[in-house]
């Protein structure tokens, strides 16, 4: 579904710290990407996101070349994507349910008129998504009392309700205790193939990456020296992403 070719990104310096990066997203896939801090994990999935411009490179989604779109095609573009932070902007004092509503923004005014939604419909597919994060007992509760792996399904949640079928998420399960850091990983492991949608998150964690992710791409100075299916790794691709 999406094909980077040749992806690098420049400092103004001229440094390259992403270099010739050249991948393959498909379908229903969960990507889990590892590398040493400031490999370039964060910056390649802004790209990846269309949150951050790169130098060069090649974009090909369902076949179109969306790499030089202007941003008025981006932003349509754009609601097929949902970039989820380390620390996802949500609104605490807020009930989770209505987090997950915000998601709506892309489609609220066009979508409802065209589909004759109402904001009670809306509610009913928040509630429909909490359910498939497994949240749905916790709709009403104010986000400052959830836990943090709670507050990453919100966040998971919010994601889907947009519609998005790629969703790129900067460490979901950081600050999470190994518990909760599991359970997350296993519901959107379970998502991605039940939904179809392609999860694409990169990992502190190499152990979580082998047992959740359908893929692997490994980083090191800003290329990617590992794309394999998920396994688990041997000594010699574990000392090429981190020696
Ligand atoms: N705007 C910027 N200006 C200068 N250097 C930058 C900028 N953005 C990223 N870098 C550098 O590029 C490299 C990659 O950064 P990035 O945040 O993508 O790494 P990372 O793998 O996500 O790191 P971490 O795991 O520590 O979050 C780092 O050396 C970083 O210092």
């Amino acid at each position: 579904m999406l094909t980077i070719r040749n992806l690098t990104k420049r400092l103004t310096t001229g440094q390259e710290i992403l270099s010739k990066i050249s991948l393959q997203i498909d379908e229903g896939e969960l990507i889990g990407l590892v590398g040493a801090s400031g490999s370039g994990k964060t910056t390649l999935l802004k790209c990846i996101a269309l949150k951050e411009k790169w130098d060069d490179g090649q974009f090909i989604y369902n076949d179109r070349d969306i790499t030089s779109l202007g941003i008025a095609e981006k932003f349509k573009l754009k609601r097929d994507w949902a970039f989820i932070e380390e620390s996802p902007a949500l609104d605490r004092k807020q009930t989770a349910v209505k987090n997950v509503l915000k998601g709506r923004f892309y489609e609220k005014s066009v979508m409802r008129v065209l589909t004759g939604t109402n904001a009670r419909d809306e509610h009913v597919l928040a509630m429909d998504y909490l359910e498939k994060v497994g949240l749905l007992d916790k709709a009403e509760k104010k986000v400052e009392d959830l836990s943090g792996g709670e507050r990453q399904r919100v966040s998971i949640a919010r994601a889907l309700v947009q519609g998005a079928k790629i969703v790129i998420a900067d460490e979901p399960v950081s600050g999470l205790d190994p518990e909760a850091a599991n359970s997350v990983l296993k519901d959107l492991r379970e998502l991605c193939k039940r939904e179809k949608v392609t999860v694409v998150c990169s990992l502190h964690n190499v152990e979580f990456a082998e047992r959740y992710a359908s893929r692997i791409w490994g980083l090191a100075g800003g290329k990617i020296v590992l794309d394999i299916a998920g396994r688990k790794l041997s000594s010699m691709e574990r000392a090429k992403i981190f020696d």
